[in-house]
């Protein structure tokens, strides 16, 4: 592990951006270009090029398994060559080390706050494992009340979206703030402010309403996928129901399988009926969640793009003078990191308690430190206004 630390400036070199085969997707199951090969959708981010993916008969042997396992962080790790259990020191020495790379946004808080000096400032958040902590139950991630404050704080001051992978509808009904914007189904469902140049620019954005009737401008560039994901969606019940703690949900542009409740012994079957759907559905592919597995549709759109997109839409984007923030601890998450890092444009922060490889600029360990973090940016905000007023006077 590379210990040198990298918070000198806002953006440093890339440390090897995930990518597909790295997160476990076998080569053979991942997209690639084929003339004519499954349907042609009309939206301008519909990329489905991709032939079939070849059957394979065991899904340890195409990684997804080996990805299962590693998707959601051990609390403890064996340390092989001793064949003795990593004691908590020797785990907190090893976060030490990794947090030389990836440095606490607490304590790097004066940093951040000095290259944000005289810039525009805008949130992006991720909901499960950010706002609200990992629990078994995905019904109850319920967010605090004291998170929803400082979140409701944040928004006074800065322009402030929520990134989920959840359904738009399911984490506004968590989050239940009017004055955020929503992106439900990772970026595939933005409801952004009414920009009208922006939905000139992008074909399936709509002006619409939301759940209050506020005018936004709505962009769904997977509409064409809603019958398929709600086909598959029920294919998945269907084929789990006999699997113990399997749990699968509808978010409308895409569905989730999750494992977390299933013995480790089934995951291979749960790995199987998620990889024998996606053999009839070339236009899906397979993303990885923490303890889930994800179908999502073959286009070429995610959370880095919806960050593009509001920031377009919110009028910021061509200038120097804003600095997007993006918070999250998913793998999905790292889109959104690696836009915000290869542009030199802002500042990701993983949420995590362990080392893991990311495309992030800093780190928090976990959503109490994220309300604390996002707490003192209020408070920095509020007095550099107090300041600038009393200097007016
Ligand atoms: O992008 P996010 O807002 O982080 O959503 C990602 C997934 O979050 C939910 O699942 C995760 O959190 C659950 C509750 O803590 C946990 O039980 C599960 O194991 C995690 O994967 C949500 O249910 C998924 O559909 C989202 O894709």
């Amino acid at each position: 592990m590379e210990l040198k630390s990298n918070h000198a400036s806002p953006v440093l070199t890339d440390p090897s951006p995930l990518n597909k085969s790295r997160l476990g997707i076998h080569p053979s199951l991942m997209p690639f270009s084929q003339a004519g090969v499954g349907p042609s959708f009309s939206g301008k981010y519909v990329t489905v090029t991709r032939k079939k993916p070849a059957k394979l008969d065991d899904v340890r042997s195409n990684g997804w398994l080996d990805a299962m396992k590693s998707s959601s962080p051990p609390r403890k790790k064996l340390n092989k060559s001793f064949n003795s259990e990593v004691t908590s020191d020797d785990s907190e020495f090893g976060y030490c080390c990794w947090l030389l790379k990836y440095p606490s946004a607490l304590n790097s808080f004066e940093q951040i706050i000095s290259y944000a000096k005289n810039k525009k400032i805008a949130i992006f958040l991720d909901y499960d494992g950010t706002l609200s902590p990992i629990v078994d139950d995905p019904d109850r991630a319920i967010m605090s009340d004291c998170m929803r404050s400082a979140v409701k704080d944040v928004a006074k001051y800065f322009p402030t979206a929520i990134i989920s992978g959840r359904s738009r509808d399911k984490v506004y009904e968590l989050v239940g703030l009017t004055e955020l914007y929503y992106a439900g189904s990772h970026g595939m469902d933005i409801m952004g402010p009414v920009n009208h140049s922006v939905s000139a620019d992008h074909l399936n954005c709509i002006k619409s309403t939301d759940h209050l009737g506020k005018e936004g401008n709505l962009f769904q560039p997977a509409r064409e996928f809603i019958t398929m994901i709600d086909k598959v969606f029920k294919t998945l019940l269907e084929n789990t129901k006999s699997i113990k703690g399997a749990k699968v949900e509808n978010h409308k542009f895409c569905a989730s399988v999750h494992y977390r409740n299933v013995e480790e012994k089934n995951w291979p079957t749960i790995a199987q009926c998620v990889h024998d759907i996606l053999k009839d559905y070339p236009q899906l592919h397979l993303t990885h969640g923490r303890k889930v597995l994800e179908i999502r549709p073959e286009i070429d759109w995610n959370k880095g793009k919806a960050v593009d997109f509001l920031i377009e839409s919110l009028g910021l984007s061509n200038s120097d003078g804003v600095l997007p923030i993006f918070i999250g601890d998913d793998r999905t998450d790292e889109d959104a990191f690696k836009v915000l890092r290869e542009g030199n444009r802002g500042y990701g922060i993983l949420v995590s308690s362990v080392p893991k490889e990311t495309s992030a600029f800093y780190s928090l360990r976990d959503p109490s430190e994220v309300k604390e973090f996002l707490s003192s940016l209020v408070r920095w905000k509020k007095l550099e206004e107090e300041e600038e007023e009393a200097e007016d006077e």
